[in-house]
């Protein structure tokens, strides 16, 4: 046993499960009139509702319980202010450093890092604006009309489904593409659309060795020499935001076209920083900056309510709920909100990347399972084929319902089914029907006795289902950011608990090197017997497919 299942807190838990999974919440509403009002926790224009959920007031306690023996609160205390808890690659871990209004400084290793922010924000700011006067050009005296953002995993979810998000408040008169695959057809797609004369390039790459954002940035470079810019040129049309000043400067990007940002920036949290640069062009800075605002105040709610009050440490402990104590695989993001429909995928990186790993801080292999699948898309549409697999299947998959109260353009005849839809699934799954109902909905259909049971079991739901329901009054920027940064400090109580190192990703690097090392195999500078028989078949029948006619 790990030191966390062999907490008394934890064997408390497996205990309560126990008990707990015998029991039906359509019970527990129907004996507790103040179930709901006592399980709902609002903050920073976020309402949550988690009464659906499989959990009695002594279970919540003992999550907390939990949370607290693991030291949540200390944990929470030194990444905020910037100790290494980032432990295998030494560094800290300060993306509330970002969007940290409070006017008090945050040390790294002895110095403030505030001031370098807060430069960085006001070059966004300029730079924003000089977009957006026409004051910067292109090279033909024509104002920007497209951005071209190449970027990839948190160099471009982030920016991508929050300007999708935003739609209603978008900057008119720009339009921003995001290109993140290395596929070609994306990037030739996007730059068919577009006037090199009236285009931006935004290279986002923290470390600026990414092969898909290299290559994607070298084509567009190509292309901008054959459509008539010049090499001189490249300065008005070409910046970058990265840690790594001098790989961009290598690359030809002009030392003041750089917006920087720094190693205690994860990439799947790097959205408050210069990578959201793409964000500002899109919908302006006040915009860009009221999501780091709404951030702010979430970070502040997590470091300053109660866990009882507490939205990411309430949401977090359930999860380690179903997920260790109802061995729940996976977690569904359902959000009722078209331009929100990219939050399953942002979550899912943030979620996944941070907390997909298998062994503690210490380098232990964990006897307990750790991050779930993250995976959704937006209501209603999903009611119409997966919902089915969460109503029927033999898997407990909680779910988390997102749903703005207001929507622009409101269309009252519309807003009113989605929210409905939204509510009545909540419902079902948490209640759902039981054999008797679906028995005696049968009663006149002249089927035999046996033909009659058969139905009614097919059409039984077991219900029980657990399930969050999130509103808010509407998404603007300040929920939205409150909304992320409520999500990344749920993973990080979980990674906490689970005691994980939740901010690196080596699986991913050796994806990366992987590639590469297979690259040289393709073009021939790589001798084929480091790679494994398939390997070698795979790269042989690609060679031969691509070799010169
Ligand atoms: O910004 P870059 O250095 O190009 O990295 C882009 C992405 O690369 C990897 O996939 C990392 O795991 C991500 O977290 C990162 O966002």
């Amino acid at each position: 046993m790990t030191a966390l299942t062999s907490q008394p807190e934890w064997q408390r838990l497996t205990t309560l499960a126990a008990s707990v999974k015998d029991a039906h919440m359509r019970n527990w509403f129907a004996e507790d009139s103040q179930r709901a009002p006592r399980m709902e926790v609002e903050a920073c224009g976020l309402f949550l509702d988690y009464s659906k959920n499989r959990v009695t007031k002594e279970v919540m306690q003992a999550l907390f319980d939990l949370a607290k023996a693991q030291n949540v609160e200390g944990q929470r205390d030194a990444m905020f202010n910037g100790e290494q808890i980032n432990s295998t690659e030494g560094r800290a871990v300060l993306h509330t450093a970002l969007r940290n209004f409070s006017g008090q400084p945050v040390m790294v290793d002895g110095k403030d890092v505030m001031p370098e922010v807060l430069s960085t924000l006001d070059k966004i700011r300029d730079f924003t604006q000089a977009i957006h006067s026409g004051s910067h050009t292109g090279y033909t005296g024509k104002p920007v009309k497209h951005v071209v953002a190449i970027g990839i995993g948190g160099s471009f979810l982030g920016p991508k489904i929050m300007t999708e998000a935003l739609k209603p408040y978008k900057y008119d008169g720009i339009k921003v593409h995001f290109v993140a695959n290395v596929d070609g057809c994306h990037i030739h797609d996007v730059l068919t659309e577009v006037d090199h004369e009236e285009t931006l390039v935004v290279m986002s790459s923290k470390s600026f060795s990414t092969q898909e954002t290299l290559q994607n940035t070298l084509s567009t470079k190509e292309w901008f020499l054959k459509q008539g810019g010049s090499q001189q040129d490249i300065a008005k049309h070409f910046v970058a935001v990265s840690s790594n000043v001098k790989a961009a400067t290598e690359f030809g990007i002009a030392k003041e076209n750089i917006f920087p940002m720094w190693d205690w920036v994860g990439g799947r949290y790097s959205l408050w920083s210069a990578i959201g640069l793409p964000i500002s062009l899109a919908l302006g800075f006040e915009n860009f900056k009221g999501l780091l605002e709404g951030a702010h105040h979430m970070d502040n709610h997590f470091k300053e309510a109660p866990f009882e009050r507490n939205l990411p440490v309430i949401l977090g402990v359930l999860g380690v709920w179903y997920r260790n104590f109802f061995n729940a695989q996976s977690h569904v993001l359902l959000p009722y909100y078209h331009y929100l429909r990219g939050l399953p995928a942002y979550v899912q990186q943030l979620d996944m990347e941070s907390n997909g790993k298998r062994v503690t801080q210490s380098g232990d292999v964990v006897d307990y399972e750790t991050g779930p699948i993250i995976w959704g898309s937006e209501g209603t549409n999903g009611q119409h084929s997966f919902h089915q697999l969460i109503h029927q299947g033999t898997d407990v998959i909680p779910a988390d319902f997102l749903l703005p109260l207001n929507v622009p353009n409101q269309d009252d005849t519309h807003h009113a089914m989605l929210a409905s839809n939204c509510f009545g699934q909540t419902q079902a799954l948490m209640q759902g029907k039981t054999f008797e109902e679906c028995y005696a909905d049968l009663a006149d259909k002249g089927l035999d006795e046996a033909e009659r049971k058969r139905q009614a079991q097919h059409k039984t739901m077991p219900g029980n289902k657990p399930s969050n329901t999130l509103l808010f009054d509407k998404l603007d920027p300040y929920t939205l950011g409150a909304l992320v940064a409520m999500y990344e400090h749920k993973v990080f109580v979980q990674g906490v608990i689970w005691q994980l190192n939740s901010f690196d990703q080596w699986g991913v690097e050796l994806g990366k090197a992987l590639g590469n090392q297979v690259l040289a195999g393709i073009s021939g500078d790589a001798d084929g017997d480091q790679f494994d028989a398939s390997t070698q078949q795979l790269i042989a029948r690609f060679r031969h497919a691509n070799a010169p006619k």
